[in-house]
């Protein structure tokens, strides 16, 4: 249903105009990339790729923002309202919020390195969101591999696929509160100069300033997009659980040796699996809204 010429009759100039406004953002804050990757994926596992993340709370919505996974985490909705700005003004009522989402996405990725893709279109916006929804459906940085593998294959994602996605973690930070666990554990499946490395920028202590101490989630490129990420799991320095339980004696080591060899595999394997992740119960037809601001559902 969706098909990347959507808007080639209706709005001509979306695409340059969200690819001048991405590429804005992405030039002031480097990890203004990252965290639009991220915004995709947390809309699209949540009542499918609808833009029902952007939603405030209201008389009838109770925010996905504020869900455990998202609250003080998720960022880059201004970026999103500035894009969603300038394209009202050349084709006003026409381009779904979700739609911008999922072409930031893709630019995001571009900008820092990453792989290009043709972005599918014509999703519309919900006039609903889930924050329960977001609490029981995205995946947890204390989740175990099968966890992980079944929150995938319930998205119609493969193993494979979420693996693939993982890498996405070769940009952007992470907060001390998401790997603190992991780094004083003294266990067996972390290089012990790596956990004392993080342990220096994360303290022991729970407090909320030292919650919120930032650390890349790729030591060694931290902001490009390339392999390190499966390089460094195979040293035992992945810096969340959920990454090292990637590649700890599983079904999906396999998978990681191969990316950690083959950078152009996974270039190519992302781009395919965030079009599959883009598919996810989109709005089509007349299901669904052009909201006009992104935060609100008219
Ligand atoms: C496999 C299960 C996953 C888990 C458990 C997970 C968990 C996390 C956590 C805990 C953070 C740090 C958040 C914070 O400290 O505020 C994070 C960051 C991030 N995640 Fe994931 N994630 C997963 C999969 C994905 C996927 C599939 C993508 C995209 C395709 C993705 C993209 C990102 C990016 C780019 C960041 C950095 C964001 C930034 O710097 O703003 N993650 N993830
Ligand atoms: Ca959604
Ligand atoms: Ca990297």
């Amino acid at each position: 249903q969706l098909s990347s010429t959507f808007y080639d009759g209706t709005c001509p100039n979306a695409l340059s105009t969200i690819r001048t406004a991405i590429r804005t953002a992405v030039s002031k804050e480097r990890r203004m990339a990252a965290s639009l990757i991220r915004l995709h994926f947390h809309d699209c596992f949540v009542q499918g790729c609808d833009a029902s993340i952007l939603l405030d709370d209201s008389s009838t919505i109770e925010s996905e923002k504020s869900a455990l996974p998202n609250v003080n985490s998720v960022r880059g909705f201004e970026v999103i309202d500035k894009a969603k700005s300038e394209v009202e003004k050349v084709c006003p009522g026409v381009v779904s919020c979700a739609d911008i989402v999922a072409i930031a996405a893709r630019d995001a990725s571009f900008a820092v390195g990453g792989p290009s893709w043709t972005v599918k279109l014509g999703r519309r916006d919900s006039t609903t969101a889930s924050k329960s929804l977001a609490n029981t459906d995205l995946p947890l940085f204390t989740d175990d591999l099968n966890t992980l593998i079944s929150r995938f294959t319930n998205k119609g994602l493969t193993a494979r696929d979420m693996v693939t996605l993982s890498g996405a973690h070769t940009i952007g930070q992470a907060q001390c509160f998401t790997f603190r666990g992991r780094i004083y554990n003294n266990a067996s499946d972390i290089d012990a100069g790596f956990a004392r490395t993080r342990q220096r920028g994360c303290p022991s202590l729970s407090t909320t300033a030292n919650n919120q101490k930032l650390a890349a989630l790729d030591l060694v490129t931290p902001n490009s997009f390339d392999n390190n990420y499966f390089k460094n799991l195979i040293q035992k320095k992945g810096l969340l659980q959920s990454d090292q339980v990637l590649f700890s004696g599983g079904s999906t080591d396999s998978i990681v040796s191969e990316y950690s060899k083959n950078p152009t595999t996974f270039k190519s394997d992302f781009a395919a699996a965030m079009i599959k992740m883009g598919d996810i119960a989109p709005l089509t037809g007349s299901a669904g809204i052009i909201r006009s601001i992104c935060s609100a559902a008219n």
